[in-house]
C-alpha cells in the first residue's frame, strides 16, 4: 500500500498525518507501529487519520493512534496539527472547525501565524470515568508504586492522565516512575503520567511520559490535565502557561463543568509517500 502523508508536530510532539478522504487507507496495529518506527518507517509519536465525519455537526472526524498501535480518545497537540493540515490541504476553507474524535466533538480555531486554539471540552474527574480505581473523587489520591506512596491527581481529557507535583522537572524520575504508573493496575486503561513543577500561579513546567509512547517533547492533553489538577488544588489561576520540553502552551480553565481551552502552535515539516 502506497500512502501519501504529511509530517507535523506540536512543540516537538510529532505526527504522521494521513488524509483518508482523498486516499483509501486500511491500517492494522502493526502497520501503525511500522509508520511510527523511527528506523523502519517515518517515525512519530502518534499517527492521525483524517476522515469524513459521521456526526452531522462535525466538519471532519479524526482518529488517533499511539506509536504502539493503540487507538486513543484524544490528542491535544494532534488537534492543532489536524486543523492546520485540513486547511493546508484545502479540505476546508474554514478557520473555525468542529472535529469528531473518540472523546466527542472538539472546536478548533485557526489563528494568525501558526497558533491554533482548541476547546478541549470539560475535564472528567469522577474516578470511574477516568478510569481510575478510587472509592471517592478527590483532588489527589495516594498511589502505592512498588512500595513507595506518591500523591497523584487523576484527570480525564477524554484520555486518562495521572499528575504528580515535583520540585524540579529536570531531575524528576520520568524514566523510572513513568512506565510504572503508566501500567499501574489502578488505571485499567493505562495512563499518561505528568510531572508538574509549579513556578508561580501563572507559570509551570511539565514533562509527560505518554501512554503507548514514552516521554514526548510535549503533550497537549497532559498540559490541560496538569492545569486542571493544579487549579483543583488551588495552586494556580484560571490561565496558566505550561512549559514543556518542546515549548509553551497556554491553558485556560475556569473551574469544574467548564471547558478547558488550549492554545499553541502547529507546524508542518514535510510531505512524503511511504510503501507499507
Ligand atoms: N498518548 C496519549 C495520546 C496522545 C496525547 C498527546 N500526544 C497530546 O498531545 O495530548 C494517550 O494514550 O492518551
Amino acid at each position: 500500500m502506497r500512502l501519501k502523508f504529511t509530517k507535523m508536530h506540536g512543540l516537538g510532539n510529532d505526527f504522521v498525518m494521513l488524509d483518508a478522504i482523498s486516499q483509501r487507507i486500511k491500517l492494522s496495529p502493526d502497520k501503525i507501529q511500522r509508520l511510527a518506527d523511527r528506523h523502519l518507517g517515518v517515525g512519530c509519536d502518534q499517527v492521525l487519520v483524517v476522515e469524513a465525519p459521521r456526526n452531522p455537526d462535525a466538519d471532519f472526524r479524526y482518529r488517533i493512534y499511539n506509536a504502539d498501535g493503540s487507538e486513543v480518545e484524544n490528542c491535544g497537540n494532534g488537534a492543532r496539527c489536524f486543523a492546520r493540515f485540513v486547511r493546508e490541504r484545502r479540505l476546508t476553507g474554514k478557520h473555525r472547525l468542529t472535529v469528531e474524535t473518540a472523546a466527542g466533538l472538539l472546536k478548533l480555531n485557526l489563528q494568525e501565524g501558526d497558533q491554533v486554539s482548541v476547546d478541549m471540552g470539560a475535564p472528567v474527574l469522577e474516578p470511574a470515568e477516568v478510569p481510575f480505581s478510587a472509592d471517592l473523587q478527590a483532588p489527589t489520591y495516594p498511589l502505592d508504586v512498588s512500595g513507595d506512596v506518591y500523591t497523584v491527581s487523576a484527570v480525564s481529557m477524554g484520555n486518562p492522565h495521572a499528575v504528580l507535583l515535583v520540585d524540579d522537572v529536570a531531575s524528576a524520575p520520568v524514566e523510572k516512575l513513568g512506565p510504572l504508573i503508566e501500567s499501574h493496575p489502578r488505571f485499567p486503561n493505562r495512563v499518561n503520567v505528568g510531572f508538574l513543577q509549579l513556578e508561580s500561579r501563572q507559570l509551570a513546567h511539565l514533562r509527560v511520559f505518554e501512554r503507548g509512547v514514552g516521554e514526548t517533547r510535549a503533550c497537549g492533553t497532559g498540559a490541560c490535565a496538569a492545569a486542571v489538577a493544579a487549579r483543583l488544588r488551588g495552586l494556580v489561576d484560571d490561565t496558566v502557561e505550561i512549559h514543556l520540553p518542546g515549548g509553551p502552551l497556554t491553558i485556560h480553565w475556569s473551574g469544574p463543568g467548564q471547558p478547558v481551552t488550549m492554545t499553541g502552535p502547529a507546524t508542518t515539516v514535510y510531505h512524503g509517500q511511504i510503501v507499507l
